[in-house]
């Protein structure tokens, strides 16, 4: 079985910070690559991701750097850069990922312009790469800190999916194998574009009733689109689907439900987008999520209700309302 002992992290926010420190703590040499000089210079000099992932001392072995010829000699890689920027992150590694090498898709997003999935642009970028995802409910702080998590890691070759499990994985980071790369990926996806609905759910204080049907809704959703993408159901009842729909649409740390809490309270879209750093991945998912819907002919009324207020082309009280004069109907497809 392949053993990968030198890994490649392209991306260090708060979630490519945490799952470096994982891969070390599992033995790993760690190469990160980071968009921006001052988180090289903090996370080689001061071991800790000042920027993203403050509080969180870092295993100084970790190396960081802002040129992808530097990860050249890694054996795997995880991407973790925003999905919107995967493409031309992953193009620019290109050269620099070995032929057969894995590669860990943990960014949780559709791409807004081509409505293509992680592993579709991997595909098309990297070619020579094996695709492998990961996905599930886990807060980069909560790993960071090695409080328990579960994630599913989804890779066609089992072998190779527990090798990346070895390489990144610890008793208190758990990873799952899964050989069904599209759920996981769409589980992800969707989760954070109903994390914007439950945050407005919460912000306009329609109740915890509300709040518990909008999950359980938004995830017939999430399994019409999936199971129309080829998707198995039993992935989207896991970690990856329903685990981190639950997580998402329950904390308000997470950036998709807090967004979706200061709509409801009634902050605009700009204001709340302009006081962060972070990324809010549901803000650009949600139009390509609508978008995939309608070419498969798919049902999904939350997330073009929210596609619509993050667009501006409905309020958040006119949403509310359409929604809830919808026709009564069968619970089940
Ligand atoms: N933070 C978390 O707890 C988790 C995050 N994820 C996913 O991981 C992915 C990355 O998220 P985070 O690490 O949280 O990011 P973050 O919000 O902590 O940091 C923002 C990231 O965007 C990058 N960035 C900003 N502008 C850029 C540009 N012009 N070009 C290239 N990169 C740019 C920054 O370098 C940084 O890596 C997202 O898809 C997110 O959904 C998944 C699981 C947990
Ligand atoms: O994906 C996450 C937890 O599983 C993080 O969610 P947010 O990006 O909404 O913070």
């Amino acid at each position: 079985m392949a053993s990968y002992q030198t890994i490649g992290v392209i991306g260090a926010g708060a979630w490519g910070t945490a799952l470096a420190q994982s891969a070390a703590q599992a033995g790993r040499s760690v190469k990160i690559w980071a968009f921006e000089p001052e988180v090289v210079e903090a996370i080689n000099t001061a071991h800790e991701n000042t920027v993203f992932l403050p509080g969180a001392p870092l295993n100084p072995s970790i190396t960081a750097s802002s040129d992808p010829s530097d990860l050249s000699d890694c054996d795997a890689f995880l991407m973790v850069a925003p999905a919107q920027h995967a493409r031309g992150i992953l193009a620019r590694f290109a050269p620099h990922i070995a032929q057969g090498a894995p590669v860990l898709l943990c960014a949780k997003g559709f791409e807004r312009e081509s409505l293509a999935l992680m592993t579709d642009v991997l595909r098309e970028t990297v070619p020579h790469a094996i695709p492998a995802v990961l996905s599930g409910p886990s807060f980069a702080i909560d790993v960071a800190k090695g409080l328990p998590t579960a994630v599913t890691l989804a890779c066609e070759d089992r072998d190779t999916g527990e090798a990346l499990m070895e390489a990144v994985g610890s008793q208190t980071f758990r990873p799952y194998w899964s050989g069904d790369l599209v759920g996981a990926e769409v589980g992800g996806s969707v989760k954070n574009v109903l994390a914007i609905a439950a945050g407005i759910v919460e912000g306009r204080g329609l109740g915890k009733s509300a709040h518990a049907a909008l999950i359980a809704r938004g995830f017939a959703e999430m399994t019409r689109l999936g199971l129309a993408l080829g998707a198995k159901r039993e992935t989207l009842t896991g970690l990856c689907g329903l685990g981190d729909l639950v997580l998402t649409c329950s904390s308000p740390q997470s950036r998709n439900m807090s967004c979706g809490l200061a709509l409801g309270q009634g902050q605009t879209l700009e204001s709340v987008l302009g006081a962060r750093k972070a990324v809010t991945e549901g803000v650009a998912t949600a139009p390509a999520v609508v978008a995939l819907a309608k070419t498969r002919g798919v049902d999904m009324p939350i997330c073009a209700a929210v596609d619509a207020v993050l667009a501006g082309r409905i309020s958040v009280d006119d949403a509310i309302q359409a929604l809830l004069n919808r026709p009564f109907g069968p619970e089940t497809d």
